[in-house]
């Protein structure tokens, strides 16, 4: 992991196609776009091939699917499989709510994601271990999150990313820990979406390096947010939110690697 490629990421600007939800699909625009990425979004099964011609990497939310808007994921994720461009899947909510397992399942026999991010019951519920997922939140569950990442990445040969108080990110056998953050980000709904899209910015100025590039994404995020949070007096999620932003478009490598831990 280097913060090195935030420099490389700012330099290259790549273009990151989202498939967002409708909850947070503006704030995932603008905190790519303030970091130094440039986003793009897209309803349209007919435009695939072209918008993942365009883009760097591409990143699939499940949050809001529909059916329409999985055959749209269908095309675009087989177009970046074909094209090379790194793929990225953010199951939400698919350890609350079966139907959504099984359109992630399926999702992902005919789609290679090049890298999985989800809270621990969605990592839980693709891993298929035992886990009590809330609604898109992680819910309560108990054993060894590194072991349970490393089975995901192990099943569905790729790189996981399970965010929390510390993000795990592994390819099944190496491991980071970016122990940063905030629990502000729990009150902002859809930092983890944005944290799915910023591991495609990342991926896709480092494609051949995924767990690096995903534990840069882990790692840029957690510290933007845990330097707003110690300038905030009081629990303040709007500010806060207001603030990231800020924060995503000044931040610098120098000032992530006095805080980052990461090991
Ligand atoms: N308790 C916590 N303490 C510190 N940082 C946290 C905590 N919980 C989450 N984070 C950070 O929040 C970001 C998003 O991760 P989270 O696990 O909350 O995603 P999520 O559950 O998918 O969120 P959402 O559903 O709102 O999109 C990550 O950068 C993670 O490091
Ligand atoms: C609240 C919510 N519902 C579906 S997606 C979403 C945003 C968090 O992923
Ligand atoms: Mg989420």
């Amino acid at each position: 992991m280097t913060l090195d490629l935030l420099t490389t990421l700012r330099q290259q600007n790549p273009i990151v196609l989202t498939l967002a939800n409708d909850v947070t699909v503006q704030d995932v625009a603008n905190g790519l776009n303030a970091l130094g990425a440039s986003p793009i979004m897209s309803a349209e099964v007919d435009e695939a091939e072209a918008m993942v011609t365009i883009a760097g990497a591409v990143c699939l939310n499940l949050g809001t699917l529909t059916k329409l808007q999985l055959a749209q994921m269908r095309a675009v994720g087989a177009a970046a499989n074909r094209q090379h461009k790194p793929v990225i899947l953010d199951p939400v909510a698919v350890g609350a709510v079966p139907y959504r397992l099984q359109a992630a399942q399926t999702l992902l026999r005919t789609v290679h994601a090049d890298v999985i991010r989800g809270n621990a019951g969605e990592i839980a519920a693709l891993a298929a271990w035992n886990w009590q997922a809330k609604g898109i939140d992680a819910g309560t569950g108990s054993g060894d999150l590194v072991a349970m990442a490393q089975a995901c990445a192990q099943k569905y040969h790729c790189v996981v990313v399970l965010s929390g108080a510390t993000d795990i990110v592994t390819d099944g056998q190496q491991v980071v820990r970016v122990h940063n953050g905030t629990e502000l980000f729990q009150l902002h709904v859809g930092s983890g979406d944005l944290l799915s899209s910023l591991v495609a910015a990342f991926a896709a100025v480092q494609p051949q390096n995924l767990l690096a590039a995903a534990a840069t994404a882990a790692t840029v995020l957690a510290g933007t947010g845990e330097l707003v949070a110690a300038q905030l007096t009081a629990s303040r999620p709007g500010t806060f939110a207001m603030l990231l932003i800020d924060k995503l478009h000044l931040v610098t490598p120098a000032e992530l690697s006095k805080i980052a831990v990461v090991d």
